[in-house]
């Protein structure tokens, strides 16, 4: 492997202004590069560093938020040959989140410091315009930004394609999206161009959509089990085999990390926000400030669904997506109780709107 220097790694100078704030500059600076129970692997300009973490660390973290995930950056002292101790972890510019919910709604970092999420769906059978807007969701609401790439192009015929691709840019806009196949390689090139150095990528997607096989494909090596079944089964061997973040020869980080697949939305309003736009327009227009889209009095969503200026699978998948970020904070009993009611009145809003058309 080259030399690596930071930058090249996605070191920010704005972190550096913290590091002499923070008296961190008698450590070492490295990135984690994968996490397996207590055990980090952190690169740093020296190389791959076996760390754990510094007792004091580990006791005054207050939630599992407080302790290192795979792209964090930390400070750490190298107190025998590749062997260290993690003292402390540097603020996170972006971060993903699990979305199972632990105790008392505590969140858990699947991964960090990302700046673009490829997401990768494959146009044969697991094309889902609610879930392409499901990740950027998570993307948007994380700041992370977002890239679609459409993969196993070749399994698909021309017109198809065409039909799928302008279906999506019908109803997402103002996002960059690829077409690739991993199996004959086009639109390969198109997907390393947009790959900058000392950026961080990470892979979002279903299992089997071709995520392992486009790194092994950028990277040019067999990094990466490709069986389509998951590569974490047994997390054990699975950790042994590859690194979660890969710096690649040519610039750029990669992060693949299975966790991936639980990633949830979190409790920014701007994620959905941005995703949606045109409700979020409409939103503006809504009589009373605590519109709650749902009764049609002076609500302007609702009048936009009723007119048809507004897709009934827009806001169906708005609604679902809103109600999920809810979930996040609220309890289990308000939580109940919120489904039960909310389930009813959107079923409601569909069949007046359903009886409507017909008159
Ligand atoms: N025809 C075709 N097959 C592909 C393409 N990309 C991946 N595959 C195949 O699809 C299967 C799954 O690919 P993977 O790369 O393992 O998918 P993944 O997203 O990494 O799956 P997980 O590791 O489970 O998350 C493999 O058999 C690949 O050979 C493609 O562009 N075209
Ligand atoms: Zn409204």
């Amino acid at each position: 492997m080259k030399h690596i220097n930071l930058e090249d790694l996605g070191f920010k100078q704005i972190l550096n202004t913290y590091k002499f704030e923070n008296q961190l500059d008698s450590f070492l600076v490295g990135r984690v590069i994968l996490q397996h129970r207590e055990r980090y692997i952190v690169l740093t300009e020296q190389g791959e560093v076996e760390s754990e973490l510094l007792g004091n660390l580990r006791y005054t973290a207050e939630s599992s938020m407080d302790f290192p995930a795979v792209g964090d950056w930390v400070a750490l002292i190298e107190y025998d040959t590749n062997k260290g101790l993690i003292h402390a972890v540097y603020p996170r510019e972006t971060i993903l989140v699990r979305q199972t919910v632990g105790r008392k709604g505590e969140k858990q970092i699947i991964a960090s410091n990302l700046d673009f999420g490829l997401i990768v769906q494959s146009l044969n059978r697991d094309f889902s315009i609610n879930r392409l807007e499901r990740y950027l969701t998570i993307c948007n609401s994380s700041s992370i930004k977002p890239i679609i790439i459409f993969s196993k192009v070749d399994l698909v015929d021309e017109n198809e394609r065409a039909k799928i691709i302008s279906q999506v840019k019908e109803r997402i806009k103002n996002t960059p999206l690829l077409t690739l196949s991993n199996l004959t390689g086009e639109g390969l090139d198109d997907v390393k161009s947009i790959i900058k150095t000392g950026k961080t990528y990470c892979l979002l997607g279903s299992s089997g959509v071709g995520k392992s096989s486009l790194i092994n494909n950028i990277t040019g090596k067999d990094l990466m089990k490709t069986n389509g079944i998951s590569n974490s089964i047994d997390r054990g061997k699975h950790v042994t085999t590859h690194r979660e973040l890969i710096v690649l020869e040519t610039g750029g980080i990669l992060i693949d990390n299975p966790g991936m697949r639980e990633v949830g939305i979190i409790d920014s309003p701007n994620g959905l926000a941005s995703t949606f736009e045109q409700i979020t327009e409409l939103k503006k227009h809504c009589k009373f400030n605590d519109c709650n889209h749902i009764s049609t009095k002076g609500c302007a969503v609702t009048s936009a669904l009723d007119s048809g200026e507004l897709d009934e699978n827009v806001y169906e998948n708005f609604m679902k997506l809103e109600r999920e970020q809810e979930h996040y904070t609220s309890t289990i009993f308000e939580k109940r109780q919120k489904d039960k009611i909310f389930g009813k009145m959107v079923k409601n809003v569909m069949k007046h709107k359903k009886k409507d058309r017909y008159q």
